[in-house]
């Protein structure tokens, strides 16, 4: 029997996500989900990788500061943020469906990054780990009126950049150049990989 089957590890998601919520449990472990509800306003002069890794830093470190005593000290803490970033402008979730067609508007017909930004800690003793991922996005041409109807959807308002790739978004992209899962919000190889420092292997 591995280790892992008599440890029990549990991973505590950090998340309200629900793309995050589904893919964590792609890494076969104990799953719990504890919101962190952090204010994720951040100095206007950071890098793309300073935000995501800044940001999923702060959602980590919320939750375990919660959650130190009650959680079982083997568990780890998973946070994650994500932003679109097109030349020097960083989109994250649309604040109204104007603000919804302007990203898109922006985004069509020009390829993007899509910055994924985590951070594992461990409950324990806040031993932490912190990494982001960059995926390339290319968006097809896309007219005003494709964009006025995919918002209609619903679908852009609470996804960085206004879209889904894993929805009726994927109709609008051209070609991805990198992690899909990152664009989505949760790169679970990276996790795997950041989860190994720890001494915890995944499938
Ligand atoms: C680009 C893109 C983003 N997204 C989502 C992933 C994230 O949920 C969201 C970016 O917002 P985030 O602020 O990273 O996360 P969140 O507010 O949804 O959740 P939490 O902070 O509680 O973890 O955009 C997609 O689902 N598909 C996509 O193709």
């Amino acid at each position: 029997m591995s280790s892992n089957a008599t440890s029990l590890h549990t991973l505590v998601l950090a998340s309200t996500s629900p793309r995050r919520q589904e893919l964590i449990r792609l890494l076969g472990l104990p799953v719990e989900i504890v919101p962190s509800n952090v204010d994720e306003d951040t100095p206007s002069d950071w890098t793309p990788e300073q935000i995501v890794e800044g940001l999923s830093r702060r959602k980590a470190f919320s939750v375990q500061e919660k959650i130190a005593g009650q959680a079982s000290g083997s568990s780890i803490v998973v946070g994650s943020d994500t932003i679109v970033v097109l030349e020097r402008e960083v989109m994250g979730k649309p604040t109204d469906t104007e603000d919804a067609i302007r990203m898109l508007k922006r985004l069509s017909g020009r390829t993007h990054e899509v910055f994924t930004g985590v951070t594992c800690v461990r409950v324990s003793d806040g031993e932490s780990i912190t990494s982001h991922r960059v995926t390339q996005v290319r968006m097809r041409e896309l007219t005003d009126e494709q964009i006025k109807r995919y918002v209609a959807t619903g679908e852009p308002m609470d996804k960085a950049g206004a879209y889904g790739l894993q929805g009726i978004g994927a109709l609008l992209v051209e070609s991805i150049d990198g992690d899909f899962f990152n664009v989505v919000g949760l790169p679970v190889s990276l996790v795997s990989v950041m989860l190994e420092t720890y001494g915890i292997s995944t499938p």
